[in-house]
């Protein structure tokens, strides 16, 4: 478990402490941490306590359980998911019953369904949509938003009408259900070996209480392993703070080692040096890996039109694909959604032949919360030798989920994970349209399992908001989404190809080439965020992702809605480089 590390990273893996790990970009960070899973798992077989992985994507997590299996590991003691994934299966769902305001169920707002009841209570109160409320929770439980109380009031009370709970309300009751309930802290410091966290400079100050809340108390041995860089702390405007070691002990009440890494095995040094015009921080980073030797590729473009840019863009694609670059070794990126998800598209139109992995609305909300998207899942990936791990850990969640609604399915059954994807397995559905598909599937599943989807108030709820959710999407003609069952089974399907995303989504990820539109300020950084550190931080992320080529755009010819026209980001306009 310790091959391919250096003596840094070795020391960190072998640590047994509690470790603070902060290093730059490209330094291993990720790569240490994999190990220190592998390395802890092996030791730990006997122990049978579990490991926990917070990482700050979905997609994040499944790239930890990718590479942990690379290793052989067994990863059954293995938990990787973000942080609110983390708050719902340890938490919420074994002890909601706990807490008056959900013991009689509740149901996930996704982030699109809070977006929605928020907007419409901004124009109520005559704000814009831009305008920034802040849905969060304090560590003393009190609403952090003070000068639009009233609107948040309001906001809570719709969701509370709807048995509905927000993702700042996760963490809300998380933290209460711990403050209120000491013993089930207890419970889960005894459960856990370790809890890794994964960016940790991006974690708000009531992710660190829950975090604490667990490892302060007295019972069991679990510990802390931190890892993070202070410098693409790009959350700060929701909230997510880079704490100092001895805040952090203070917080934790633990000590922990401070360990650092050096150097970048990712980039050529002249990235790195490019890159050091948005440091915050004053450090040398040498480039150590495979690329440091390779010649490297800076262009920055301030004058094509926003109705020209898809073509350009194509135009770098093509070449570097001749030029035998692997397609998904080639990431375009943006900052917002609203541009990347019509470049992804148009992208696919001009070039046909190359496949993408482009993130765009799909069909189904990705409320991985939600009971009937966990099934769906189980029903829109087929089976093979290759997703049958995955199946049947998602076969077991979903028992686990059954149980904790005191539904026990399958009670006598040996193996019921196993069983209960044979039973999907043998479910099928002659519809075409795909959410007639799944309604039929859904419906055939929990016959077979003797349950009554209205008798149960969890499932009923939860049904409504998936169908309900799915069909305002698929109406929705500005989305122009496909309905048939394919287009489903595609949400769910592995595509390699040039990536398109936005920044936040491809954290932690590396790339041969990296092309970055939409650099103007207003969208980097954001109207809400605008400050000189955040836009900084961003270009820090997006340049560092790439290995050896970086192709940045400040396209013209966009406007806000008043009409007036989007300039370059300052921090990124101001630079004196020579570009290619
Ligand atoms: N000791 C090493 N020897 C060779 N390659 C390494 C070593 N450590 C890391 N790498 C490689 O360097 C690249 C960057 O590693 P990793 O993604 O873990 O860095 P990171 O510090 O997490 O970066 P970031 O903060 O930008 O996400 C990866 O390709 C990784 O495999």
């Amino acid at each position: 478990m310790l091959k391919g590390l250096n003596n840094q990273q070795i020391e960190a893996v072998k640590n047994e402490g509690n470790v603070l790990l902060t290093a730059c970009p490209g330094s291993g960070k990720t790569r240490t941490l994999t190990h220190k899973i592998a390395y802890e798992l092996e030791r730990n077989t006997s122990l049978k306590k579990v490991i926990i992985a917070v990482t700050f994507t979905n997609r994040a997590a499944d790239e930890i359980i990718r590479r942990i299996r690379e290793f052989n590991a067994d990863d059954s003691n293995l938990w990787a998911g973000t942080i609110h994934s983390f708050c719902l299966e340890w938490i919420i769902r074994p002890y909601y019953c706990y807490l008056s305001e959900l013991k009689n169920g509740f149901t996930i707002s996704d982030e699109y369904n809070s977006e929605r009841i928020l907007g419409d209570l901004k124009s109520q109160y005559g704000l814009s949509f831009f305008d920034s409320i802040s849905t969060r929770y304090l560590p003393n439980l009190e609403k952090e938003e003070v000068k639009y109380r009233d609107l948040i009031d309001e906001y809570h009370e719709i969701l509370a009408d709807e048995k509905l709970i927000d993702f700042d309300q996760i963490l809300y009751y998380s933290y209460k259900l711990l403050l209120e309930n000491p013993k089930i802290a207890r419970t889960l410091k005894n459960l856990f070996h370790l809890i890794c966290v994964d960016e940790y400079q991006d974690t708000q100050q009531l992710q660190y209480s829950i975090i604490a809340q667990i490892l302060k108390q007295k019972s069991g041995n679990c510990k802390i392993f931190l890892v993070g860089d202070s410098d693409q702390a790009i959350y700060s405007s929701l909230g997510g703070v880079a704490k100092e070691k001895l805040a952090i002990e203070k917080e934790f009440d633990i000590m922990l080692s401070g360990m650092e890494l050096s150097g970048n095995y990712r980039s050529n040094q002249q990235i790195i040096d490019f890159n050091t015009n948005f440091q915050t921080t004053d450090i040398n980073i040498e480039a150590l890996g495979f690329n440091a030797g390779h010649s490297a590729i800076i262009t920055y473009d301030k004058v094509t039109h926003k109705d020209a840019i898809a073509k350009q863009i194509a135009e770098i694609i093509k070449n570097k694909i001749s030029e035998g670059i692997p397609e998904k070794d080639i990431c375009v990126l943006a900052p917002t959604w609203f541009l990347v998800i019509p470049m992804g598209r148009k992208l696919k139109s001009l070039l046909p032949d190359v496949k993408f992995d482009a993130v765009g609305l799909s069909p189904l909300l990705k409320n991985r919360e939600n009971i009937w998207f966990k099934v769906a899942r189980l029903f829109l990936v087929e089976p093979s030798p290759k997703a049958f791990l995955t199946r049947k850990k998602w076969s077991k969640e979903l028992l686990n989920e059954l149980d904790s609604y005191g539904l026990l399915v399958l009670e006598n059954v040996e193996f019921r994970s196993k069983k209960l994807l044979k039973i999907i397995n043998s479910i099928s559905s002659d519809e075409n349209e795909g959410l007639k598909y799944l309604r039929e599937c859904f419906i055939k599943l929990f016959n077979y399992l003797n349950v009554e989807v209205n008798q149960n108030e969890q499932l009923h709820s939860q049904w409504e908001s998936f169908f309900d959710g799915a069909n305002k999407r698929l109406e929705n003609e500005e989305f122009a989404l496909a309905k048939d069952i394919e287009s489903f089974k595609k949400m769910f399907k592995n595509e390699e190809g040039v990536v398109v995303n936005t920044c936040h989504g491809i954290k932690g990820e590396e790339f041969d080439t990296v092309i970055a539109f939409g650099l103007l300020h207003g969208k980097l950084p954001n109207w809400n965020e605008n400050t000189e550190n955040a836009a900084k931080k961003l270009l820090y992320v997006i340049c560092s992702r790439s290995k050896r080529a970086l192709h940045l755009f400040s396209e013209t010819g966009r406007t806000t809605q008043s009409g007036r026209a989007y300039r370059p980001t300052d921090q990124l306009n101001r630079v004196q480089y020579i570009y290619d």
